[in-house]
């Protein structure tokens, strides 16, 4: 398959003073940010701080009320947005295909961005390869045959991500890809996520979540979102501070970092005696 992918200079993500409002709710507000090659972003606040909201304008879902959003350098509004979130991958854990497939299968309908397998489409020999080799990049190599409804929650997940990267993508969208799995389901996960990131050093990717224990130690940048607006964006170990993540939650937690992981903890509150 012969894709035109859109240009590949400039940064894979810009979003210019953007306002969200729905219903008369202001749920963004003024939020700019840059994302380029290579970097990987956590997104992170609260329940309804606006994380899903900034995703679904960063994945050409929906269009922002005010300010300037490109996706792979192209600005919403001007394009068809179909065709732009084809060259993207979108990995949300709540997607399904629609009928028992194989793994296989599941990433293969990668290719076509569709839920079920496209009736005659068959894969090309690359492409198949492409797909073997995505399902053992992602540690499912012995269950390539297994269908969907045997699997568990962090082999769907892990699925959902080797779908995403059929297409090639150059930008990866992970919408709370930990909600849910166990402690061993959430290693596995973080650790495939860090191999694919290695694996491809242009890869660009945003990862929301409000768990700071769901962040790869891969990641490289993060922005803290509070009632809508930015708390503060840049490079991850000036925005994971103990203060700003206190801010962000409105509650005081102590950050710590190690091996590359970052974990909070309820501050000891010092009482005058
Ligand atoms: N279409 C809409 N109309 C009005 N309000 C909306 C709409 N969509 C979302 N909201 C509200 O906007 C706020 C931000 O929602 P959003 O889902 O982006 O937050 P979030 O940070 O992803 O939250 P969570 O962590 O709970 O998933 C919430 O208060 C939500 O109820």
């Amino acid at each position: 398959m012969i894709v035109s992918h859109p240009s590949g200079n400039g940064p894979v993500l810009r979003a210019q003073e953007v306002d969200v409002v729905r219903d008369g709710n202001h749920l963004l507000r003024q939020i700019s940010l840059t994302v380029r090659r290579g970097e990987h972003w956590a997104l992170l606040g609260a329940n309804g701080a606006g994380k899903s909201t900034l995703l679904n304008l960063l994945g050409a879902v929906t269009h922002p009320t005010r300010g300037v959003v490109e996706v792979l350098g192209r600005r919403l509004g001007r394009v068809d947005m179909r065709e732009l979130r084809s060259y993207l991958g979108h990995v949300d854990p709540r997607h399904a295909p629609d009928s028992p497939l194989q793994v296989r299968e599941v990433v293969l309908t990668g290719l076509t961005n569709t839920i079920a397998l496209v009736p005659r489409w068959e894969p090309t020999e690359e492409e198949s390869r492409r797909a073997d080799h995505l399902i053992e990049l992602l540690g499912m190599g012995s269950r390539g045959e297994a269908r969907w409804p045997t699997l568990s929650q962090g082999e769907r997940g892990r699925a959902l991500i080797a779908r995403a990267l059929m297409p090639s993508p150059r930008l990866l969208l992970f919408d709370e890809p930990a909600t849910g799995l166990d402690l061993a389901a959430r290693e596995q996960l973080l650790g495939s996520i860090d191999a694919l990131r290695h694996e491809h050093p242009s890869l660009a990717t945003v990862l929301v979540t409000h768990h700071l224990e769901e962040l790869p130690a891969s990641t490289t940048h993060a922005m803290l979102l509070r009632k809508g607006h930015c708390l503060a964006s840049g490079p991850v170990d000036d925005v994971l501070t103990t203060d700003l993540i206190s801010a962000c939650f409105d509650h005081p937690v102590r950050i710590t970092r190690g091996e590359g992981r970052w974990s909070a903890k309820a501050a000891t509150l010092v009482t005058a005696s």
